[in-house]
């Protein structure tokens, strides 16, 4: 029997102990900094000439790693052996494939704070921030292991007297399964083992600033016992390794995780069916988030400023469910604003070796992009606090907080992915539901008010996948807080929810006439 699902606890940070050896573990990775990481390709080391240089965004002389680059044709040579691959490994048993699972968890959780440190390296990840990205992944192993145990039963149907009917869910094939660095230990696992233990064989390729603790990852699953060829381990560029692999007649399925612009260029080339394919390719994808927190005028406004604060600038903003929009009623709107100010003010930025709130921002592109919204910020709103870069010796970015933005401007409708926050004033709650909704995208929203009318409307109305009362928008939690969302969030997947395998499976019925 297996124990009942329960999220993995954070690490309490206020403890000494925990310090110490949270530490420890930051030694021994910058120990390890610099080194060369292969392809897997079935269980195969492959060394290439071309090397992915993955770098420390809090440091730009620092090398994480110099990982090996596939081309196509070693992206070829990986869709081969996934292929050959799956003609075995849908046989073994779910309960089996889960066990993998189930270990893999352990062994992630043996060495917890050895890839939470990989992640304030290769990420940037202060380490509150890695430390949950961690848990997050050891979650998606230990619930969708779970999860398999139960699809393995189908799910009952009617028979009459005369047959016998049986509804089971079998795998799909090779899947391609491409994710994001945001949350690169916990997303890049959690879309892999779902993929795998539903039967299915993967094509990994982690985001490109990001792949050596996709690397760590493939180890333990190998250390937990998943054969050869199962999941193949190949960080190429996207427009190279992940156009070929889309459109490889071969992939039955892609699992996605990034921006939308790159999740609408999958899903249109994998619409298209190319000669000696049999099936029409599935498409799970999860995008981007232009996120909201409305607060009403009966809201604690305490509570109000931390959410917002706390939403915004987790991880410099980089996260498709941060706060990137505050929509505030006009009576509370100032009072809201000095709080939420007085909060970032408070905020260190530097390097999260250092135990800082908010470390760099991804990269040089990254650093560009959120400085350039900056700009357009001083143009459409009032800075009330940051809006300063600094490259010196990495990407960092001030926390910044844009007031009085018009519910139509530029900074209320795109997606910035880094530590910036536009306010906007709204007469009353309906007009403020009118501003939250009036982006192309719906992943996550918040609503801070103690009016029970204003909490059911907005349960209503506000059209997001995930909707959090009297809390932030960010910190789903596997199992608990299923994760996705709407329009052009995504193609509406529920990760960490009791559904999501069925995305990695397919229907078959069977009756048998008695
Ligand atoms: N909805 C969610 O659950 C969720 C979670 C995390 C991040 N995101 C979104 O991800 C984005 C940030 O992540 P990112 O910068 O890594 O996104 P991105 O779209 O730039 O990259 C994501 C992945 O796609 C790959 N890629 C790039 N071009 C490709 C192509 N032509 N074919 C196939 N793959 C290609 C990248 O190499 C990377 O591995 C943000 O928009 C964020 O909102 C969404
Ligand atoms: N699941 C995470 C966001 C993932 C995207 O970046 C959260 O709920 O904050």
């Amino acid at each position: 029997m297996y124990q009942d699902y329960t999220h993995e606890p954070f690490t309490d940070f206020t403890v000494e102990k925990n310090r110490e050896e949270f530490q420890l573990a930051l030694k021994l990775v910058e120990s390890e900094l610099g080194k060369e990481y292969p392809l897997i390709i079935g269980g195969e080391r492959i060394t290439t000439e071309a090397k992915i240089i993955s770098e420390n965004p809090s440091n730009k002389e620092q090398i994480v790693g110099a990982v090996s680059k596939a081309n196509q044709h070693l992206a070829e040579q990986a869709m081969q052996v996934a292929d050959k691959t799956f003609n075995t490994w849908k046989k073994w048993r779910p309960e089996v494939r889960a066990d993998i699972l189930f270990r893999a968890a352990a062994i992630v959780r043996r060495r917890k704070h050895e890839f939470s440190a990989y992640l304030v390296y290769e990420a940037g990840k202060p380490w509150k921030e890695a430390d949950a990205d961690t848990a997050e992944a050891i979650d998606f192993l230990e619930y969708y292991g779970r999860q398999m145990l139960g699809l393995k039963k189908g799910f009952p149907v009617k028979s009459r007297k005369i047959e016998k009917n049986k509804l089971a869910y079998i795998p799909l094939g090779v899947g391609v399964v491409i994710s994001p660095w945001n949350f690169a230990f916990a997303i890049m696992a959690g879309m892999t083992s779902a993929a795998l233990v539903a039967g299915n064989t993967v094509l990994l390729k982690p985001a490109s600033t990001t792949p050596v603790v996709a690397y760590k990852f493939i180890e333990v699953l190998e250390e937990a016992g998943l054969p050869d060829g199962v999941v193949n381990y190949i960080p190429g560029s996207g427009a190279e390794v992940g156009d070929y692999l889309v459109d490889h007649p071969r992939t039955r399925f892609i699992s996605f995780t990034g921006s939308r612009e790159v999740g609408i260029r999958i899903y249109e080339r994998a619409a298209k069916v190319h000669p000696g394919q049999i099936w029409l390719k599935r498409v799970v994808a999860e995008m981007g988030g232009k996120d909201t927190i409305v607060v009403d005028h009966t809201a604690d406004l305490d509570l109000a400023a931390q959410s917002i604060v706390q939403s915004a600038f987790g991880f410099s903003g980089q996260k498709c469910s941060a706060c990137s929009r505050a929509v505030i009623h006009e009576d509370v709107y100032d009072e809201v604003l000095e709080k939420s100010i007085a909060l970032t003010k408070e905020l260190t930025v530097g390097n999260p070796v250092d135990d800082t709130n908010m470390g760099p921002v991804n990269d040089q592109g990254a650093f560009d992009k959120v400085m350039s919204y900056i700009a357009i910020g001083k143009e459409e709103g009032r800075l009330v606090t940051g809006g300063e870069g600094d490259l010196t010796n990495g990407y960092f970015i001030q926390p910044t907080i844009f007031a009085d933005v018009d519910e139509n401007a530029r900074l209320m409708k795109e997606e910035i992915f880094g530590p910036v926050v536009a306010f906007c004033k709204v007469k009353d709650f309906d007009h403020a539901l009118e501003v939250a909704n009036n982006t192309e995208y719906g992943l996550t929203g918040a609503v801070i008010s103690n009016k029970r009318e204003h909490i059911e409307k907005a349960r209503e109305e506000f059209h997001v996948g995930n909707l959090y009362f009297n809390r932030g928008c960010t910190g789903a939690i596997v199992g608990y807080h299923p994760f996705g969302g709407f329009n052009m969030s995504g193609t509406d997947s529920k990760a960490g929810g009791p559904d999501y395998l069925l995305h990695f499976t397919q229907g078959k019925l069977t009756t048998e006439q008695l």
